[in-house]
């Protein structure tokens, strides 16, 4: 059966103001992609092995066992069909659930590649890409996850034998939470304070073997396992998250990675002459990814509840005729059209982000370390904006959908459940926020010492401007100026870091200022990380953009992305006297306008993103609109339907009905 609904989802798109087919190269970032993902997107939409709709349903061992099938059937098709590493990755994505291939890939695979030596990578990567092994990243503890420097898993060299002691000394030094590591993993690099004569070195990673590769039965000492159940139904409950616990477990001297610290056989510790940080490379580099795939759920939400919104009806008709879309209150518009909006800023920051990564990374190859700490700034402030954001995001997607938002079969709440550790794992958000802070602190005081910033700092070089500067805006026009907006968020994030700066020195040591101001830091950091993704979207519009109507589009989008952060935070941009009460009025009243210019671009905006039905994987996101026979034909299925009297009727219904039949005799 479809229903009248369906006619909402071909009407909007007939008023499209835009090319959707060149929208959708501008979303993919080229043709080339565009290409690619559209093909792997498909590949998995169309294999019966990839289905997910049962996934709420099972149970952890059925639905960890589904997603190995799952794992091993990517290999498969990977192989099969020669995929290059870029296509695999995609086709992997598709598949949209974790599992043990993210974090070989994602975090083992990068941590050997980025930390050992040119003989290590030689020995581990073919195995490693040829999937002779599976590897994990364990570094968090059941006692330390944020405090790397706390760790307390030990690597002792013992000169006797060339080899090191891999040990655990107490239950909170168990390693607690890397994935892939309960059930599937052979190996892992561990992170671990290396110990040599006697003397501490601090944290490096070492590669051990876990698992027989002929059974699979742990190896001698070590005490492994999976966590537990976590939070929602489904979702990341697909990945073995795991502990495990070393009992003095020896592995040969050469499987500590050694590109930046060498340990020779007589035990001597050889530090080279790089920054000690880039031992945390792995962490810098998936973070940037986490930034990419932010966009994605945002935008996937984002897909569901527009089209919904366009679909579904409440209020608003005489007589009982038609009535309004809830995609035309103007409510239901200022809560879902900055989302829109955030997705697409997101997908043009990620792009930098893994552009400034490139550049880090060639310049890190050449000895060149000066802009290290700014990209950790920036993929830590990015890492935890933008999924703080998505996060919430998605909640408030599932508000927008009313109660079917609420049913699994929306697909919100799983989406939900699966992304919201992404504000917790590789790094706590206020932990990374604590970072960028750190970083402004001593961008401003080398200000004071007359040291020009550069980079995404750049504009705190034009200091004086900046703390004096008052805005210009007196028309709801005028703040669709870029120079207008810029100054504004540019003043605000300057003037919070200032003022934070200024208050630590009020303190005995700075250590001290840091900690009692850390609330005020994380504002500041917050407010430079929106002047990256502000300026970044503005740089994109600027740019030539081909397709009929897509510029335009991009601008809307973006200017609803940066007034709806000052409607957000008016308190911030008021209180540090960058804009008026008057100003920040015309803003609001900008945005309205803006809003009524998206609605009828909406559901284009989100056919941009060229999602799958599969892929989405929800009954009110559908690209047809066939919503309400679907949620029906959904609700059919579910296991409770499969008999019309339900199992436990016999044993706690009939005798409670038969027990209310005879109270009510007496
Ligand atoms: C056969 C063919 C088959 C083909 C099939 C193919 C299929 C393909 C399949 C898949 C492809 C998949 C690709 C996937 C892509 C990726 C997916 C990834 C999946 C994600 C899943 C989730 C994984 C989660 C993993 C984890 O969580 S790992 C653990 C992470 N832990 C943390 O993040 C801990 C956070 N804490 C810290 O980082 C640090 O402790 C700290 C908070 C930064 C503090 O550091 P420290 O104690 O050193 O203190 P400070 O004194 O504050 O800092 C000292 C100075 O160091 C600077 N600093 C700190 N960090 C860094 C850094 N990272 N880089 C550079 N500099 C840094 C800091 O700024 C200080 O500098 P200073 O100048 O001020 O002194
Ligand atoms: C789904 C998932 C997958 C994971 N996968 C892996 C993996 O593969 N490998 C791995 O090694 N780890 C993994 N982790 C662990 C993850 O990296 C850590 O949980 C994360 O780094 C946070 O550390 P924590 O748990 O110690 O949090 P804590 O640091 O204990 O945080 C608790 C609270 O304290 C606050 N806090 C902590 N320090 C400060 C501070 N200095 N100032 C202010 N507030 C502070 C935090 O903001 C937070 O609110 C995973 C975690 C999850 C949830």
């Amino acid at each position: 059966m479809v229903v009248a609904s369906v006619d909402n989802l071909a009407d909007e798109r007939s008023k499209a103001q835009f090319d959707v087919g060149a929208m959708k190269i501008v979303w993919a970032g080229s043709k080339h992609v565009f290409d690619v993902t559209d093909r792997m997107a498909r590949i998995v939409a169309s294999d019966p092995e990839f289905r997910k709709d049962n996934r709420t349903t099972l149970g952890r061992k059925e639905l960890f066992k589904n997603t190995l099938r799952k794992m091993a059937h990517v290999v498969k098709r990977a192989n099969e069909l020669r995929l290059t590493e870029e296509e695999a990755s995609k086709l992997r994505f598709f598949v949209d659930e974790p599992g043990y291939l993210d974090l070989h890939w994602g975090m083992f695979v990068p941590a050997i590649k980025g930390q050992g030596t040119e003989e290590q990578q030689e020995k581990w990567l073919p195995l490693a890409s040829r999937m002779e092994i599976i590897g994990c990243y364990a570094q968090t503890e059941l006692g330390h996850g944020s405090n790397v420097q706390g760790l307390e898993t030990t690597a002792t060299f013992d000169p006797k034998t060339d080899e090191f002691i891999i040990h655990s000394p107490s239950l909170t030094s168990y390693k607690w939470w890397p994935g892939g590591l309960g059930k599937v993993s052979t190996h892992v690099v561990v992170y671990a304070r290396l110990v040599s004569g006697g003397q501490e070195h601090g944290i490096y990673g070492f590669i051990v073997q876990l698992r027989s590769l002929d059974d699979h039965t742990p190896l001698p000492g070590i005490i492994i396992g999976d966590i537990g159940t976590k939070f929602g139904s489904g979702a990341y409950n697909t990945m073995d998250n795991g502990f495990v616990c070393f009992n003095r477990v020896r592995i040969p001297r050469n499987h500590m990675l050694m590109r930046f610290c060498q340990v020779t056989r007589e035990g001597n510790v050889c530090l080279s002459d790089v920054p000690k940080q880039m031992v945390y490379g792995t962490m810098v580099y998936v973070r940037q990814t986490i930034v990419s795939d932010a966009s994605w759920a945002l935008s996937r939400a984002v897909c569901i509840a527009v089209r919904y919104s366009a679909i579904r009806r409440q209020f608003g008709s005489q007589d009982r005729g038609i009535e309004t879309q809830v995609l035309d209150y103007k409510t239901q518009q200022s809560r879902l059209f900055p989302l829109l909006a955030s997705a697409y800023a997101f997908r043009f920051v990620g792009e930098w982000l893994k552009w400034l990564y490139a550049d880090v990374t060639e310049r890190l190859q050449a000895n060149d370390f000066s802009t290290l700490p700014e990209a950790h700034a920036c993929t830590a402030g990015l890492k935890s904006l933008t999924t703080s954001v998505t996060a919430d995001a998605i909640e408030e997607c599932r508000k927008l959908c009313g109660g079917h938002g609420y049913l699994c079969s929306s697909g919100l709440p799983e989406l939900f459940a699966v992304y919201v550790p992404a504000c917790t794992y590789e790094g706590d958000n206020v932990v990374l926020l604590l970072q960028v802070a750190r970083f402004l602190v001593k961008t401003v005081s080398r200000l004071a010492a007359g040291k020009k910033p550069v980079g995404t700092t750049t504009y705190m070089g034009n200091a004086e401007h900046l703390m004096q500067c008052k805005s210009s805006a007196s028309s709801p026009e005028d703040w669709l100026k870029p120079s207008v907006v810029l100054e504004a968020f540019e003043a605000r994030a300057f003037r919070l870091a200032v003022a934070c700066a200024r208050d630590i020195s009020k303190f005995s040591t700075p250590e001290a200022g840091f900690a009692e101001l850390s609330i005020d830091l994380v504002e500041a950091a917050i407010a430079h990380c929106e002047v990256i993704v502000v300026s970044r979207f503005i740089e994109k519009v600027q740019q030539d953009i081909p397709g009929d109507g897509v510029k335009e589009q991009l601008q809307i989008l973006c200017f609803i992305y940066a007034l709806h952060l000052i409607h957000k935070h008016s308190g911030e941009f008021l209180s540090t006297g960058c804009i008026t009460p008057e100003q920040a009025t015309l803003a609001n009243e900008q945005l309205r306008t803006l809003y009524g210019q998206v609605r009828p671009n909406a559901v284009s905006l989100v056919d941009a993103f060229n999602y799958t039905d599969h892929y989405l994987g929800s009954a009110l996101g559908r690209y047809d609109g066939n919503v309400y026979a679907t949620l029906y034909a959904q609700a059919l299925r579910d296991p409770l339907n499969d008999t019309v009297v339900p199992d436990g009727y016999e044993e706690f219904i009939r005798p409670v009905l038969k027990q209310t039949m005879r109270l009510s005799r007496l």
